[in-house]
């Protein structure tokens, strides 16, 4: 098998079952907790006590109209019995159709909240979160996860009430028909229990492993369908193919190893129900022949005894579902206790309509504890001034446009917009005044409208089409099938490279952003489309202050400063012309470098 991919950021979580997490799950079911007290009296009044009087009922109409002890059989109380019995019959099919119906719809709306709940806290996760975790096995948990938990909510909360209830009732109407052989059935209980129970954990453990196999399985399924045409021209097809098949079958036979454990609950409390079975007519009629216990309160016991191994049956396969649903309910606990680590202070106040001086001061910054990005950068930009960042990759570009929109906090030092430190400010004001234009800009799926009024969601037709003509963008846009009402297919990847990007400036320029961010794509296009992209670039970038991760010559000659990063240190800045009077500087030889790239 290939060993080029890895996906291990899940691993098992083997813990005890966990009683607060129990509880914790449990609060989403609180807003309901009115429709679940409506469903478990329903049931408990019209379904579990007509069904407990049934048997009741039998032994009734044997020992007193059927086969009498004294006087003769009477159809009449025969009739009335079974009256009375078609009645119960009725209410408790009343009583089961409104439960269902009811359990569904509290189930859904739980998994409907608890969906939410985590996709609005993935959403404020910060970049460190998404560096550490593929796609794919985030999207496991917003799916699969949560998908997994539905069945508990269905139907195990109210079901549990109600066999709970349902197994004390027949305990209670067992020990006052005949204590004693309501005893010795119990005897059985205990023993069942000892046996189940040491099928637990590994039924747990191997639930948890399907799930972190399959989790794999989206992962890799994420990364080789975005990846696909990079696999496709390297003609790895085959390659893929076998390391998706060797993760199938891994996941398949996990599957049916727990799926075969989980089988053998079923047998345990069958074996076990067999056994008190026995024991009852046994000494049932031991009790009958020494005792005087009448044939209708034995037939009553067969049959009570019959309802007593359902609940514990269902109690078992609830146990058994919930220890499934624990593995889910952990995994969505981890991330809902996920602290975005660029946190909002408490009293972070809203930054005010930015003039946009920027500074960074004594700025020091690393993705990882021991390796610095940024080393003791400082810079004074003044408001509305031009700045290409330029760099062998690797330098730190990129890093110094995370750390200003605060998708990343400085280790030490800080940055300032206006003199305002950027993590006393909401979050929201920060990155609202800043526009972010990136290399592979992202179109989201919609019309080509709707992408250029992501950033202002109420702007009206005439201000996106003013934007697009600002940027150049019009022109293109006209010619679509549907102009401003064509759908974009999934990323736009209908759309050339230049047209993306000009459809991105025209979303920024529609933001109006103080501040714009531009990382300039780095794919050679055609002379035409430069000019039209330069131009659209003075357009947006005219009186904003601007930071361009710049590789064009143009761009980069067009900025009023250019800050040269060498390994995480500013090495050079200035204007092109001073910098180019460096006889052996660092700006210098890369932009020489760049004209013999050119010119070769
Ligand atoms: N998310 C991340 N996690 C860990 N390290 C990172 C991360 N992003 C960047 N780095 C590292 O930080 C350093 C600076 O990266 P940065 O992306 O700022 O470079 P850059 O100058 O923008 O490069 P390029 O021109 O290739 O985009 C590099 O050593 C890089 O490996």
């Amino acid at each position: 098998m290939s060993r080029q991919f890895k996906y291990q950021d899940d691993v098992l979580i083997e813990k005890d079952f966990n009683w607060k997490q129990m509880a914790r799950l449990l609060t989403y079911v609180k807003p309901y907790r009115s429709d679940v007290s409506k469903v478990v009296f329903v049931m408990t009044v019209f379904g579990m006590l007509t069904k407990l009087a049934i048997p009741f009922l039998i032994s009734l109409a044997i020992d007193r109209a059927i086969d009498p002890k004294e006087g003769a059989p009477s159809s009449g109380m025969l009739i009335g019995i079974t009256a009375v019995m078609l009645v119960l019959y009725g209410l408790r099919w009343w009583a089961q159709h409104y439960t269902i119906l009811q359990t569904n719809a509290i189930g859904q709306k739980v998994i409907f909240d608890l969906r939410t709940a985590l996709f609005k806290h993935i959403q404020r996760l910060s970049f460190r979160f998404f560096d550490k975790r593929s796609a794919g096995s985030v999207l496991v948990r917003v799916t699969n996860d949560v998908n997994s938990l539905q069945d508990l909510f269905t139907n195990g909360v109210v079901n549990s009430v109600i066999d709970i209830a349902q197994l004390l009732g027949i305990i209670v109407i067992l020990l006052l028909l005949q204590f004693k052989l309501g005893l010795a059935v119990m005897i059985t209980v205990p023993l069942m229990f000892i046996v189940s129970s040491s099928l637990r954990k590994r039924i747990r453990y191997a639930w948890q492993t399907v799930r972190i196999k399959q989790s794999r399985i989206n992962s890799h399924l994420n990364e080789s369908i975005q990846g696909i045409r990079v696999t496709q021209a390297f003609a790895q097809e085959k390659e893929n193919t076998n390391y998706f098949h060797g993760m199938n079958r891994s996941n398949l036979r996990s599957w049916n190893f727990a799926s075969a454990l989980n089988q053998t609950f079923g047998p345990v409390i069958e074996i076990t129900s067999a056994a008190g079975t026995l024991i009852l007519l046994l000494y049932g009629s031991h009790l009958i022949r020494s005792e005087g216990m009448t044939v209708g309160v034995l037939v009553a016991f067969i049959t009570y005894v019959g309802y007593f191994w359902e609940p514990i049956t269902r109690l078992g396969q609830l146990y058994s579902q919930l220890l499934i649903s624990m593995s889910s309910a952990e995994r969505i606990f981890e991330y809902l206790d996920e602290k975005p680590t660029v946190a909002e202070k408490a009293d972070a106040k809203e930054l005010p309509e930015a003039a946009g001086h920027i500074r960074f001061e004594k700025v020091e910054f690393g993705y990882e504890a021991d390796r610095p990005a940024l080393k003791g950068i400082n810079l004074d930009i003044k408001p509305g001034m031009s700045v290409a960042l330029v760099g062998h990759t690797g330098s730190g570009k990129s890093t110094i446009v995370n750390l200003l929109c605060r998708f990343y906090d400085t280790v030490q030092g800080r940055v300032t917009i206006d003199g305002v430190d950027v993590r006393d400010a909401t979050l929201n004001s920060l990155r609202s005044q800043i526009g972010i234009v990136l290399q592979d800009t992202f179109i989201f799926s919609g019309t080509i409208r709707d992408n250029i009024r992501y950033g202002r969601p109420d702007a009206s037709n005439l201000e996106v089409e003013a934007a697009a003509r600002a940027v150049r963008a019009h022109d293109f846009i006209v010619q679509l099938p549907d102009g401003y009402d064509t759908e974009v297919q999934e990323r736009g990847s209908a759309l050339s490279m230049g047209q993306r990007q000009l459809l991105s400036f025209a979303r920024a320029l529609l933001a109006d952003p103080r501040i714009l961010i531009l990382d300039e794509a780095t794919a050679s296009i055609d002379t035409e489309t430069e000019l039209r992209i330069q131009e659209a670039l003075n357009t947006l970038l005219a009186g904003r202050t601007s930071f361009i991760v710049a590789h064009r010559l143009s761009t980069i000659r067009n900025a009023d400063l250019i800050i040269v990063l060498d390994h995480g240190v500013i090495v050079e800045q200035g204007s092109h012309e001073e910098l180019m009077q460096k006889p052996d500087g660092h700006y210098r030889g890369l932009i020489e470098a760049q004209y013999r790239f050119l010119s070769a």
